[in-house]
């Protein structure tokens, strides 16, 4: 493809024209005929890798003004990887009919998910690109991170439309969003779930970290889109802040909660498989059976619904769908029953809020104690790790903390911040060993609460180039403690 038609198509000057054979952000993947993009980025400098690009045959660069570019065309631009997404979503093409994003601190993963099956009960080709990978109706591919990069993210999306697939929810990460991951698409609608700490490492404060997130309402949706805001009852006054974002934009606006406007949450009851809901919407009142356990899968469930219902889907079918969810893989997962009796749950709680909002889901259910083993990572915003303490504690009866992909740091550092919030609690750095105690302790009318991994397949250990996975899988882990138990074997 011409350059020149890529360039008019995404309203870019160049000065020059050649044949463009791909698109790259890492020179190592350059090939002759490939456009790179060259960023400054939070570990090195990309523009250092130009010549080498060059020298592989890349055909043109797209980079800020000063970079020095010799051999080849600079397309100079003063944000970059903005400049780069606009071409390379003119070359990766056509991509689904149908995109929806979400952002939001937790639930994201949950409700691309929940959309996808939505869609895919109602009989549409759907898939979801998230924290999961690529979930496509024929199976799953890791991408290794929530929002892939660009050229990962325009090219799933073009084979995807190759396959067939029709509808695609995707996962907006604020890191994600502030380095123009996820650009170029027409994107119907954005979900909104909650807000709360995380990220701090990588972003300013909470004003820096929401902004990134609001780049999603503001600039990435289409001109025509709905936002598909979560109102809870005990929102912070982010979600209102959202719904003034959206509004600015001119965006159609779909609140959702018990404080929605357009789904109305009237009542949430347990029921012994899930919980009965009552929900409002077009004026009219239906009874919902959840067949999942906490407040916080309504939530997401329910703006799932609600970007389904944004996409087009009829609301019959969008409703009988929500009645049918699956489980998602690692959140409120019931790994085993422990020998005494006790249920081990696994969750992806790795903030305060998400460990609140797990230990809420499962208090009803719990006659005895609740026994909640997690860690919080390395390398990864160390004010969380107080917080994420206090929230286990209070809520929970005995409280073990243990290592969580500790990285490039000490665990005996992480676990010491995690017990500042939770002075209490109990301390095993070994998470097989954790995971052991806390089962073998667990009496008939206890739960079990193992947080923090959720579906992850390995413990992180060390950075950079000493960087190692050790496998390690909470589900399989808790089946193998509860067996070893029930040997007399622990
Ligand atoms: C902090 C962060 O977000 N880093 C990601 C980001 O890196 P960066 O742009 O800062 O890149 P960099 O490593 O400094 O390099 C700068 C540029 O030089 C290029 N380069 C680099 C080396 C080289 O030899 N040649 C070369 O061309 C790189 O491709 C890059 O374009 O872009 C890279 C390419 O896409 C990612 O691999 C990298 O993810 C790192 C590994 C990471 O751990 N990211 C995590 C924190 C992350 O992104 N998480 C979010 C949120 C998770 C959630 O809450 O759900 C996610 O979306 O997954
Ligand atoms: N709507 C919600 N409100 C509060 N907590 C939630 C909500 N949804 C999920 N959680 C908590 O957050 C955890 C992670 O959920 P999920 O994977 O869906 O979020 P995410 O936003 O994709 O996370 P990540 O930022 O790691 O990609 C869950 O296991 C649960 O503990
Ligand atoms: N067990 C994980 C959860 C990480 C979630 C991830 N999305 C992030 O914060 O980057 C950890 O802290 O290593
Ligand atoms: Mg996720």
């Amino acid at each position: 493809m011409k350059l020149s038609k890529l360039c008019a198509a995404a309203g870019i000057a160049c000065d020059a024209d050649v044949n463009v054979t791909g698109f790259a952000i890492d020179n190592r993947k350059v090939a002759p005929g490939t456009v790179f993009g060259a960023f400054q980025g939070a570990q090195v400098n990309g523009e250092d890798f130009i010549a080498a690009a060059i020298e592989s045959g890349a055909v043109a660069i797209v980079a800020r003004p000063e970079a020095v570019v010799n051999g080849a065309i600079h397309i100079a631009d003063d944000t970059p990887r903005r400049a780069f997404a606009a071409l390379a979503a003119r070359y990766f093409t056509p991509v689904p009919q149908h995109i929806v994003a979400v952002t939001g601190t937790n639930g994201k993963t949950s409700t691309v998910e929940m959309t996808r099956q939505i869609w895919r009960m109602a009989g549409e080709r759907a898939a979801s690109i998230g924290t999961l990978g690529v979930t496509t109706p024929d199976g799953s591919v890791s991408t290794g991170l929530t929002t892939p990069d660009i050229v990962t993210f325009l090219s799933n999306l073009s084979g995807l439309a190759r396959e067939g697939v029709t509808h695609v929810a995707f996962e907006a990460s604020s890191h994600g969003l502030s380095q123009f991951r996820n650009e170029g698409v027409s994107v119907e609608a954005a979900g909104f779930t909650n807000f709360s700490r995380d990220h701090l490492d990588y972003h300013a404060d909470m004003e820096d970290y929401f902004a990134a997130k609001m780049r999603l309402f503001d600039e990435v949706v289409a001109d025509d889109a709905t936002a598909v805001v979560w109102m809870g009852s005990g929102d912070s006054g982010w979600n209102a802040r959202v719904v003034k974002h959206a509004g600015a934009r001119g965006l159609k606006i779909m609140t959702v909660g018990e404080q929605g406007e357009t789904i109305r949450l009237t009542k949430r009851e347990p029921t012994q498989l899930g919980q009965s809901l009552s929900v409002e919407h077009e004026g009219k009142s239906r009874t919902i059976n959840l067949p999942l356990i906490g407040a916080y899968q309504v939530s997401n469930a329910l703006t799932a619904a609600g970007l389904a219902l944004a996409s087009g889907l009829d609301a019959g079918l969008v409703w009988d769908a929500v009645a049918r969810l699956q489980p998602v893989r690692g959140r409120l997962e019931r790994a085993v029953i422990a020998p005494s009796g006790a249920p081990v749950y696994v969750d992806y709680a790795h903030t305060a809020d998400a460990l609140e909002a797990a230990i809420q889901a499962l208090e009803p259910h719990v006659s005895g104690r609740l026994i909640t083993v997690f860690g919080a990572g390395g390398d990864r915003d160390h004010g969380k790790r107080a917080p994420m303490g206090e929230a286990a504690a209070k809520a929970s009866h005995v409280v073990i903390v243990t290592d969580d992909n500790p990285r490039g740091e000490d665990p005996a550092d992480i676990r010491r911040q995690v017990l500042e919030g939770a002075p209490q609690a109990r301390e095993i750095g070994d998470r097989r060993e954790a995971i052991l105690a806390a089962i073998a302790e667990a009496g008939a009318d206890d739960i079990v609460l193992i947080a923090g991994k959720g579906h992850e397949t390995g413990q992180i250990i060390g950075s950079g180039e000493n960087m190692r996975v050790l496998p390690f899988d909470d589900v399989e882990v808790a089946r193998e403690c509860a067996a070893q138990i029930a040997r007399g074997d622990a």
